[in-house]
């Protein structure tokens, strides 16, 4: 199982970034986190290079979304230890909340405004100063292509549109690391891929730091250089796909081009890696719900 990031790959990333290149832009270790008697996130290491794009994977509960939480802070940190760019989260939560945007599952944008006003009020929310408003809410806008459709209700916005103006409110505070919860979930595949040009573009532009959870095992082997493939609340490989591809083939001595991102989790997963391609299988009721109400509300 690989485990660590390339070096060489991350101290050149991180100079792009601009960040020392000692720190990580994300380590967690030994994290856990419970809701009664079901942990959620159950000792997760996890680490994340300065620059890369990197991919949670795992199915319907498996505690990306926890995980996600307790990083952005929004979750306090029973067990482990969390640092976003060096800083620990449980003690430096305002910092590290500067240094963060995130993109939750759930609907973020307000259809009753306009993109730039949806895209405003962050601006005005993460303290963005004044002076810098209007130029900086132009930017994030330009960036995922909705200039043109500013003036218009995020209401009468398509899903793919919704999502992009999503990635606007959070990359107007200009933050160093963007953390997405599946951000192409319930998109047509056009939309999918307007959202992965948005973030592909907005990461080769800034050298940020992107966190992406997702289902889709072939979106993330395509746009992901490493991934961590979560199950029941741990790590069970991390590498880029290419590696755990021909990895896996390795051990099976198959051809490495006829083994996919999703034969790799299974052979983890085992059995549980149904909920990665049946929603419908895998999490319990409640997530399920969750899924497909939000997956219904972009459509
Ligand atoms: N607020 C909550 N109360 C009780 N249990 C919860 C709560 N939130 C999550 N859980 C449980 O914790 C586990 C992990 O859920 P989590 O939402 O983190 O998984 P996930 O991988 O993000 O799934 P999804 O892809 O559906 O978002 C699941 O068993 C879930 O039922």
């Amino acid at each position: 199982m690989t485990t660590a990031p390339a070096a060489g790959d991350a101290r050149t990333e991180a100079a792009t970034a601009g960040e020392p290149a000692d720190e990580p832009a994300l380590r967690c270790t030994d994290l856990s986190y419970s809701f009664g008697a079901t942990k959620a996130v159950d000792g997760l290491d996890l680490e994340v290079a300065q620059g890369e794009v990197f991919g949670l994977l795992g199915p319907n509960g498996a505690g990306k979304t926890t995980a996600i939480r307790a990083i952005t802070t929004l979750l306090p940190v029973p067990a482990g230890k969390i640092t976003v760019f060096g800083l620990d989260c449980a003690r430096k939560r305002m910092q590290v909340r500067r240094l963060l945007g995130y993109v939750p599952q759930q609907l973020s944008a307000d259809s009753g405004l306009t993109g730039r006003e949806n895209v405003e009020l962050f601006a005005r929310v993460f303290d963005v100063p004044r002076s810098e408003r209007r130029a900086r809410v132009d930017e994030a806008l330009t960036a995922v292509d909705l200039t043109d459709a500013a003036g218009r209700l995020a209401g009468t916005y398509s899903g793919g549109m919704v999502r992009r103006l999503e990635l606007a409110q959070a990359l107007v505070s200009a933050p160093r690391l963007l953390i997405l919860d599946e951000p192409t979930i319930g998109l047509d595949p056009l939309a999918r891929a307007g959202v992965w040009d948005c973030i592909a573009q907005v990461r080769a532009g800034t050298g940020m730091t992107v966190l992406v959870t997702t289902h889709y095992m072939d979106e993330a082997d395509e746009h992901c250089r490493r991934v961590a493939l979560m199950h029941r609340g741990r790590i069970r490989a991390v590498g880029a796909p290419s590696e755990l591809r021909a990895e896996l083939a390795a051990q099976l001595g198959a051809d490495p081009e006829r083994v996919s991102l999703e034969d790799v989790f299974r052979h983890h997963a085992g059995a549980g890696l149904a909920g990665a391609d049946r929603p419908d299988e895998g999490g319990d009721f409640r997530d399920v719900r969750r899924t497909r109400s939000t997956a219904a509300r972009l459509r």
